[in-house]
């Protein structure tokens, strides 16, 4: 049975923006959906789901990534690593399209995911957000209760059925639910930063997205916090496809099955499995940076 949750009043400008982040409604961007080759029941770890050829992308006349070619596997941890400036988020906002929303930017190249083209005419960065969601480097729940946090994509989304079932589902896959079972009615942001952080997640989640894009998840919590969401995003990519930014690169080490080494310049320098990238990369520029000579 659903819950009666109230409604808390108009949402600030930061809270929308977050909610379309978190939920895909941005509001005013046709509506054409995006589809994969195979639906989720036929998900087919290791096979490329996020495909990248030659992206360039400019902030006006600077170019923060050129010709960047990648393959993301399905149902597996990707890293992206690299110092700072090297066009990491960016290209992490590419796979949504969440650059549509800075003005100055503009994406060369194909980005394709299942197959389509997400920057082709049609395809809706609405739909598309709500296939590949996104979690941020500091937790950003909204001032609303544990419950209506995890709850909001759905309800943004009308998937009101089940709705106590699929926000118990998600608090638990996002390894929250142990902890929060008995207090769903107490504000989100009265929790830890680790557990924010890990709510949304959870808000990630309810709606089922194919994709995580995580942005430093865990940079902005303590080492105990820190283990547990490294825990946790292992566990994940047994349902979702989980692409993550980090400056740390012991964390990649630990917890990615791909690596993507972003050297300045915005060049995609090397790309393969993490245990190559650690312990034999191709290039000397990304041994130089792994061994920490810069960087
Ligand atoms: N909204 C923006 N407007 C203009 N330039 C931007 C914008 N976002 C990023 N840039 C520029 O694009 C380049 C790549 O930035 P990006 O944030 O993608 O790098 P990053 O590797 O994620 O960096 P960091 O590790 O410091 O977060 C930088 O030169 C940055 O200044």
């Amino acid at each position: 049975m659903a819950r009666n949750v109230p409604d808390d009043g108009k949402p600030s400008r930061n809270e929308r923006i977050d909610a379309a982040e978190a939920s895909g409604e941005t509001g005013g961007l046709i509506e054409t959906s995006v589809t994969t080759e195979d639906s989720d029941e036929h998900s087919t770890p290791g096979r490329t789901i996020i495909e990248s050829r030659g992206v360039d992308v400019f902030y006006d006349d600077v170019q923060a990534l050129r010709g960047v070619d990648m393959e993301i596997p399905e149902n597996r941890v990707t890293a992206m690593i690299g110092p700072s400036g090297c066009g990491k988020s960016t290209f992490l906002r590419t796979i949504n399209r969440m650059n549509d929303l800075v003005d100055s930017a503009r994406v060369e190249g194909e980005l394709r995911f299942g197959g389509t083209n997400v920057y082709d005419e049609g395809v809706d960065p609405v739909a598309l957000r709500r296939r590949i969601g996104m979690v941020f480097q500091s937790p950003n729940p909204f001032p609303k209760s544990i419950y209506d946090n995890a709850a909001y994509g759905l309800k943004v989304q009308d998937k009101t059925d089940d709705i106590d079932d699929r926000v118990e589902r998600a608090l638990r896959d996002a390894a929250l639910w142990d902890e929060v079972q008995d207090r769903l009615d107490e504000s989100g942001l009265e929790l830890s930063g680790g557990q924010q952080q890990r709510l949304c997640i959870a808000r990630a989640i309810a709606v089922d997205p194919d994709v995580l894009l995580m942005d430093e998840p865990a940079s902005a919590l303590d080492p105990v916090a820190t283990s547990k969401v490294e825990d946790l995003i292992a566990d994940l990519a047994e349902e979702y496809t989980v692409v993550i930014v980090t400056h740390n690169m012991q964390q990649a080490a630990r917890i990615s099955d791909k690596t993507a080494v972003f050297l300045t310049g915005g060049e995609l320098v090397e790309f393969g499995d993490t245990n190559e990238i650690f312990e034999n990369p191709e290039h000397d520029r990304v041994e130089d940076y792994i061994t920490g000579k810069f960087g």
